[in-house]
């Protein structure tokens, strides 16, 4: 039987190991000793948006916080925030056999680049989670909006496929994972929109001035991706071009034609929203920064993306969470 490491037990990898693990795959969680006390104490509960529901005991949880036990992987999931990516490629280097392959399941586009100058013996992919998880309370975790997992196609991913199958999360393969990043990169630059926010997703997108703000912060990235001739996948129905346009419909309109996008559990947050209330450093330098990284790269400027990194750090620093209304937040990034 394939052997499963999780490395970074956190939203992500419980459910995803979670799922794994409630269909029949070998699964060993590496995390924080504050997870490893909630899955011995309540161990995992896992539901989805769609009415599923898995109990596991804890009994059946193999959970530790060294890394060594990554030693014994056939396959790791690496799901720590991106701040932690190099931190985690140094001890799978000590730790992973040769030969072990390696998924990023992580916002942004270099972590699978960082693990893979650590891990020149293993085979490192990059992938995709489009859905959203939610941690429901001590070892809860759902899975709050649609989607399926994304990865480089790989031929040494085939005898893991099963596994993924079985647990009713079906690995869909890219030859070229970069498009699929980006559209992904372009879906969280809301991240930091609704982090800034301070409310759920659904009641945030609700409105049309946060729509607005994103649509900036979009169309000033698609703009920039238009000349380095990189073209975002298709993730939803419509294409990445039209998504700007549709975020400015009136709130009436938007339901009727982006109503996918708030398809979505009412309690659920951005993860940066998560590590804004968990006071942790967040991703932005990872979603936003890339729009810059691109930019400073075609002599080009991305103010909006500039603004709402600024404005994230700024929520970093301080003791007070900010809460912006749509109006004040718009209007910032307006004169940006
Ligand atoms: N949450 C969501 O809905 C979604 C998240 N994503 C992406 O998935 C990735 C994971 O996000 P998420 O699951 O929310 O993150 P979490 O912060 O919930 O989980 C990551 C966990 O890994 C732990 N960790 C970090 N470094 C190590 C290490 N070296 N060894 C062991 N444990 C470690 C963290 O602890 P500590 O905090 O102490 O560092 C944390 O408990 C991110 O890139 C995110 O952007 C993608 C789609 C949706
Ligand atoms: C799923 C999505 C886009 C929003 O929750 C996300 O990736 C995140 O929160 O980081």
């Amino acid at each position: 039987m394939a052997r499963i490491c999780i490395y970074g037990a956190g939203s992500i990898g419980c459910y995803i190991g979670g799922r794994l693990l409630a269909s029949g795959s070998g699964v060993a969680f590496v995390g924080r000793p504050r997870i490893g006390d909630e899955l011995s104490e309540r161990g995992l509960t896992i539901s989805d948006y769609r009415g599923g529901h898995w109990q596991l005991p804890p009994s059946a949880i193999a959970f530790s916080s060294d890394p060594a036990t990554a030693a014994a992987a056939d396959l790791v999931l690496v799901t720590v925030k991106s701040a932690g990516t190099a931190a985690a490629a140094a001890e799978l280097a000590a730790a992973l056999r040769p030969g072990a392959v390696v998924i990023s399941f992580q916002n942004g586009l270099g972590n699978a680049e960082i693990l893979r100058a650590a891990l020149a013996r293993q085979t490192v992919l990059e992938g995709m989670v489009p859905f959203n998880v939610v941690r429901r309370g001590p070892g809860a975790f759902h899975q709050a909006s649609e989607g399926k997992l994304e990865v480089r196609a790989s031929f040494d991913l085939e005898p893991f496929l099963a596994n993924f199958d079985k647990a009713g999360l079906p690995l869909v393969r890219h030859l070229d994972m970069l498009p699929v990043q980006w559209a992904k990169l372009l879906f969280n630059l809301n991240n930091a929109i609704n982090a800034l926010a301070n409310q759920p997703l659904k009641e945030e997108l609700s409105q049309l001035a946060y729509r607005r703000c994103l649509a900036l912060a979009q169309s000033e990235a698609l703009a920039l991706l238009k000349q380095a001739g990189i073209k975002p996948a298709r993730l939803t129905p419509l294409p990445a071009a039209w998504i700007p346009p549709v975020l400015r419909l009136p709130d009436a309109l938007f339901a009727l034609l982006g109503g996918k996008m708030l398809a979505i559990d009412p309690l659920a947050r951005s993860s940066m929203s998560d590590d804004l209330a968990a006071k942790r450093a967040t991703e932005v330098d990872w979603i936003n920064g890339e729009v810059l990284r691109l930019a400073e790269r075609l002599g080009r400027s991305a103010p909006v993306n500039a603004r709402l990194r600024t404005l994230v750090h700024a929520a970093e620093a301080s003791d007070a969470r900010p809460s912006w209304t749509g109006e004040a937040l718009l209007a910032e990034l307006q004169a940006a």
